[in-house]
Formats: C-alpha cells, structure tokens, sequence
C-alpha cells in the first residue's frame, strides 16, 4: 500500500479471536544490530523485527562495512569487524529515531573519519542539539547546524577516552541510550549524568542497559540521575529479540474494544519494554480513569487515546508533552483526527489530550478520512476506530512499515475487512 492509497475497515460482526504474535520489537533489535555491529565476530539475532526502521539501521551498519546476513524473516547474522569504517555517502536513516540518535554518537567513537547522519524531511524537523553538545563537551568534532539532522561527525575509532557527560533527556531518552552504548568504547570509563528534566520513559535506558549487557558491558546505576559504563567493548553474542510492547498494545486493544480474545503469545507481564504497562490501562476498559500519565508509555499513548474515545467517561492525557516530537506531532494529530471523527472528541489544553469520550461511538456510521502524518501509530491506532465505527478509512496505510509492516495482514487473519480505496 502506497502513500496514495486508503483503506477503509469495515467494523467486524463480532468480538475478534485468533492468534497474532506481534512482530520482534523495534527498540531492541535497533540497539542489538548496533551493538553487534560494534563488537568483533558474529552475532545471530533472533526473533527480530524487519521494518523500515531496523532495514536503515541494518543499511547503515553495511554502508560502514559491517556484513549483515539475513537468512529468514526473523533474523540477522551481523559479522562484526570491532570497528565501523567511514561511508561514502552520508548514512540514510529515512524517519527512524533510534537509529539515527544511536548511530550519531556510535560513529564518533567508532569510526575513523567523517560521517554525515541523516534522515527524511520528517526526521530533518526532529531535534538532536542535545546529543550533539552532549558529544561536543566529550571532544567530538560534530555539528547539526538546524539542531535536527543532517548531523555531520568527524569520528576518532580509539580516539574516544571516556570521562563525564551532561546530557538532558527530556526531549528524548534516545539521547542517554546513545551515550551510554558509546560509553563502552572509551578507553576508560564514562559517567553518563542526567541534568534538566526527567527522562521520558525510564524504561527505554533499561532496555538499553540490558542490551549492553548482554553485549558484554557493564554498566553501574549509582544513583537516579548516573550510569557509569566501563571501558570493555562489546562481544559477539547470539541474542533473541523479545515481541514489541507497542505494536502488542493495537491487539490488547482490538480485543478490548470488541470483546474478544487475541492469543499475542507473550503474556503481558513478560515484555520488559515500557509500552507494556498500556496493558494495566486497557484491561480496565470501558472504565479507563480519568487521568493517564503518558510519560512512561509514550509511544502507547495514540492506541489508549483512541480506546479513550469509547470510554463510558472522559480520559485527559498529561505528561506527553515530547509525542510533539515524535513521527509527527502526536497530541496535535490525535487532536484533530478524533475530533474529525466527532467535533471536540479530541481537545488538546496545553500540552494534554484530553479524549471527549463517548460509548455511543459505536455502531454508528461517521465516514471519515484519518490523516495518518507519515505516522505509523496513527495509522494503527485510528484503524482501531474503524473497528467499532463505520467508514472510518486510513490515508496512507503503508506507513505502518516502520515498524509494524504486518499490521494489515494481522487485523486481516483475525477476520476484519479491509477495503483498498484511491
Ligand atoms: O529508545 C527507544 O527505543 C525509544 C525511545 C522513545 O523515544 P524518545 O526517547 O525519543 O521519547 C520511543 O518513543 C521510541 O519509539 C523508541
Ligand atoms: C517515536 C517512535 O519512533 P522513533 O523515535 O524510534 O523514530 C515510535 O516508534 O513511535
């Protein structure tokens, strides 16, 4: 499905039940490739998920002369050198945040000479001044004129000691995964510090703690706001990517919202990505509360809001300032999507959504057109309207392939009706 095609979801008769294994999760298998790209020997990562945004990554690792195999669906055989050579052309990253803020402070340490980080017209509006002088106060010759890609890096493989970085996580945690995978490839260690804000999603730095752990790193927590990485590098390991919480929370949500049952394969409890905590919000529905706090389960926010629209009562959604810089700007699009579906059904007051709600939604016909922004989560989470709403059609549905290409063919198997429309 191209960016000029729709689809239009014909609502099904009844509650959806089947089997669907939600694809391997994106934030893991971006910060796996890498790692794998940097340490010396082969790495076989399982379970993985192949989508546009893990397709750059993996393209990246290969532009600098890491040989990536792919052998089936699932995973990548990454042949790591331990070191990362200079590409000919800048790195293309198209829309994929992870990648694009991992690899801008990966190369600076890795790669012996100079690197142009850039990404899509969308990517080229979403910020990395943070990072960036996070870098500069380290030693590294970068720069991001705009504060958004592209970001020029001109790297030192070696030349990277180590020692104390300052770095703001309130716009993005990337920024603090990015430098503590750096961190291991000092030749001593590195205190990572978090000043300003608090982080959205703690959660995300878990993840990528435990993924350098199992890369062979070690990495201390003294303190709320300190991670300390030592200076080991990073081994080749054999690594099974867990299912992605995000994309896990469009099928809790389908079964919530038709009262039916949708066998994930992984039980809620057992993801240890942030977004799975949706699951404690979606099982309550129809009687969500009336405040959620969307800063540790960002990207799960667009799949509650939509649920929230056939809540029996009013849903306002705070912490979410940082989804306005996310794909596209999340509160707005959320905003002006539900509220293209009902006037005043989504509302932002400051920067919190607050969802109208109204159980009496359901059964009606409302066509409506969503804009989807080149967003992947609008995408999925408005398909979900289309389940209890009649003509609800989806612009651009081909935009699920950052992270989720299967999205389509899942709703698909478990019995809904998609129409293809011009
Ligand atoms: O580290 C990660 O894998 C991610 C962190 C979050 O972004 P921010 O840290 O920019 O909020 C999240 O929205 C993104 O989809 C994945
Ligand atoms: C925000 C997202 O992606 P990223 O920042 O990795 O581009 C997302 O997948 O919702």
């Amino acid at each position: 499905m191209g960016s000029d095609t729709a689809v239009r979801i014909i609502p099904p008769q009844g509650p959806l039940r089947g089997r669907v294994a939600p694809p391997g999760s994106k934030s893991i298998t971006n910060r796996a490739l890498l790692l794998a790209g940097l340490a010396a020997g082969t790495s076989r990562l399982t379970g993985a998920l192949k989508s546009d945004d893990t397709r750059y990554m993996a393209q990246a690792l290969r532009d600098m002369g890491v040989a990536v195999d792919e052998p089936d669906d699932t995973t990548f055989v990454v042949h790591g050198t331990g070191r990362l050579n200079a590409p000919a052309q800048p790195l293309f990253l198209g829309n994929a945040g992870t990648a694009t803020r991992f690899l801008t402070a990966a190369v600076a340490a890795a790669v012996d000479g100079t690197v142009v980080v850039d990404g899509d017209a969308h990517m080229r509006k979403r910020p990395i001044a943070p990072l960036v002088a996070a870098l500069k106060t380290l030693g590294v010759d970068i720069d991001a004129p705009s504060g958004c890609p592209p970001v020029t890096v001109r790297g030192r493989a070696g030349g990277f000691a180590g020692g104390r970085v300052e770095i703001d996580g309130g716009l993005s945690s990337q920024y603090v995964s990015a430098l503590l995978m750096m961190g291991a490839l000092g030749s001593r260690p590195t205190d990572v510090v978090l000043t300003g804000a608090d982080i959205g999603a703690k959660g995300y730095v878990d993840l990528t703690t435990a993924a350098m752990a199992a890369f062979g790193a070690a990495v201390s927590h003294p303190s709320d706001t300190v991670w300390t990485v030592a200076a080991t590098g990073y081994q080749a390991t054999d690594f099974a990517v867990e299912p992605d919480a995000s994309a896990a929370t469009y099928l809790w949500a389908a079964e919530a919202l038709t009262g039916g049952a949708i066998d994930l394969g992984t039980p809620a409890d057992a993801f240890t990505q942030p977004d799975a905590r949706a699951w404690d919000f979606i099982r309550l529905f129809p009687h969500l509360p009336a405040i959620i706090d969307g800063s540790q389960m960002q990207d799960a926010i667009p799949t509650l809001a939509v649920l929230a629209a056939f809540n029996t009562t009013p849903v306002r959604f705070t912490g979410i300032a940082n989804l306005r810089v996310k794909e596209c700007d999340r509160v707005a699009a959320l905003a002006t999507e539900l509220s293209r579906i009902r006037p005043g059904l989504g509302v932002e007051e400051g920067d919190d959504l607050l969802v109208a709600s109204d159980p009496g939604l359901a059964g009606q016909s409302l066509p409506t057109r969503i804009e989807t922004y080149a967003d992947h989560r609008i995408a999925m989470s408005f398909a979900l309207a289309g389940l209890k709403i009649r003509d609800i059609t989806i612009l651009d549905p081909g935009c699920v392939a950052k992270t989720y290409p299967g999205y389509w063919r899942a709703l698909a198997s478990l019995g809904v009706e998609l129409r293809d429309e011009a």
